[in-house]
């Protein structure tokens, strides 16, 4: 395999669905060259998958999957799974799957697999999924704080336990989630996950696949159900309300130099509030699309696509943040646009 390798992360509140998604993953022989990071064998329920203890964190499955537990900080265990797999000790696996626990912020592990130097060098980010349970996921978005954080940063949400909650608290869960992050597309599981590879067979960072998954982003049934929802619901004690889901639109070509500026200055000043952006800038001089992809206060390098992935030519980007409105970013973007204006003759 050439190329980094991706990186998967699969999160959701506690009892969610995680593990149960993990060994439907692994058992599809699609991705048997997997190795998966976790906090605990017993957790997978490895007994009869086992075909060879490695040494005390890592274990090798018939499959030809490699689990790994999770001992000290997770840059440690990648860097040494990575070691592994440079020494021969382990098969050359070509994705790394990370289960976060239930109580956990994704975007520390985001920022451990974008911005860790020797990392990153190595591997890149992958689909993030989070998982929410049908009958507990309104309430916990109501309480937990990393619940709803879980959800607004996810590339895939998975709806499970839909078997046990009534259709009503489904469909209600369910405009839910697209509200807060309409960007992701969303599947309802009773027990029965969509096949691995729409979940993490396709991603935004794979050149194969990015315009398809950069279509995804703009998906207007999504952003439309989402709107409509939005205007009927008025309780701002819920922890999802904060979270605000919006594209930023902009008519005419982006100056580089002058978005670049813009967007340091925000992830700088706002960057914990800033959950994820993502999206295309139609930048002058430059032919094709750029992507733009940040979480929090990291920023991945811009990358280019070969063409428009639709007719649409603006510059587009999904912001999910918190506490700050469409308005807010708008005007921002706007003011800082118009102030570069005045001075740029000045410097020039
Ligand atoms: N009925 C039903 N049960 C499910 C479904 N998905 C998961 N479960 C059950 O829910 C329980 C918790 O699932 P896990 O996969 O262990 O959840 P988890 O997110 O890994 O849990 P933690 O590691 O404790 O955070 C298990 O008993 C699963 O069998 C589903 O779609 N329907």
């Amino acid at each position: 395999m050439t190329g980094p390798i991706p990186v998967n992360v699969l999160t959701g509140f506690l009892g969610s669905g995680k593990t149960t998604l993990l060994r439907h993953i692994l058992a599809d022989p699609a991705f048997a060259g997997c190795a998966v990071l976790i906090n605990e064998f017993g957790e997978v329920g490895l007994d009869h998958h086992l075909l060879q203890m490695v040494d005390e964190d890592v274990v090798l499955m018939q499959s030809g999957c490699i689990c790994c537990t999770i001992r000290g900080d997770l840059g440690r265990a990648i860097r040494g799974l990575y070691d592994r797999r440079e020494a021969g000790a382990i098969p050359a696996f070509g994705r790394l799957i990370v289960e976060t626990t239930g109580l956990a912020d994704p975007i520390p592990i985001l920022a451990t697999v974008m911005s860790e130097p020797v990392i990153r060098h190595h591997f890149r980010l992958g689909n993030v999924i989070a998982t929410v349970d049908a009958v507990n996921g309104a309430m916990q978005l109501d309480r937990q704080p990393e619940a709803a954080k879980q959800a607004a940063v996810a590339d895939r949400i998975l709806l499970t336990k839909t078997d046990l909650a009534a259709p009503q608290a489904v469909a209600a869960l369910e405009a839910r989630l697209t509200a807060l992050n309409p960007a992701a597309p969303l599947w309802r599981s009773a027990n029965a996950p969509p096949a691995a590879e729409i979940l993490i067979g396709s991603d935004a960072f794979d050149p194969a696949t990015k315009p398809a998954e950069i279509r995804r982003w703009f998906d207007m049934a999504r952003w439309t159900g989402s709107a409509a929802w939005h205007r009927h619901e008025h309780d701002v004690n819920r922890h999802d309300r904060t979270i605000a889901a919006f594209v930023l639109e902009v008519e005419d070509r982006v100056d580089w130099t002058v978005f670049g500026i813009w967007l340091t200055l925000l992830l700088h000043s706002r960057g914990d509030d800033v959950l994820r952006v993502k999206g295309l800038l139609n930048v002058a001089g430059v032919a094709t699309p750029v992507v733009v992809q940040c979480a929090q206060h990291i920023v991945h390098a811009p990358s280019h696509l070969d063409a428009w992935p639709d007719g649409d030519r603006r510059s587009r980007l999904v912001f999910i943040t918190r506490g700050i409105s469409r308005a807010e970013i708008e005007q921002s973007f706007a003011a800082f646009q118009a102030a570069f204006a005045t001075v740029a003759p000045v410097l020039a």
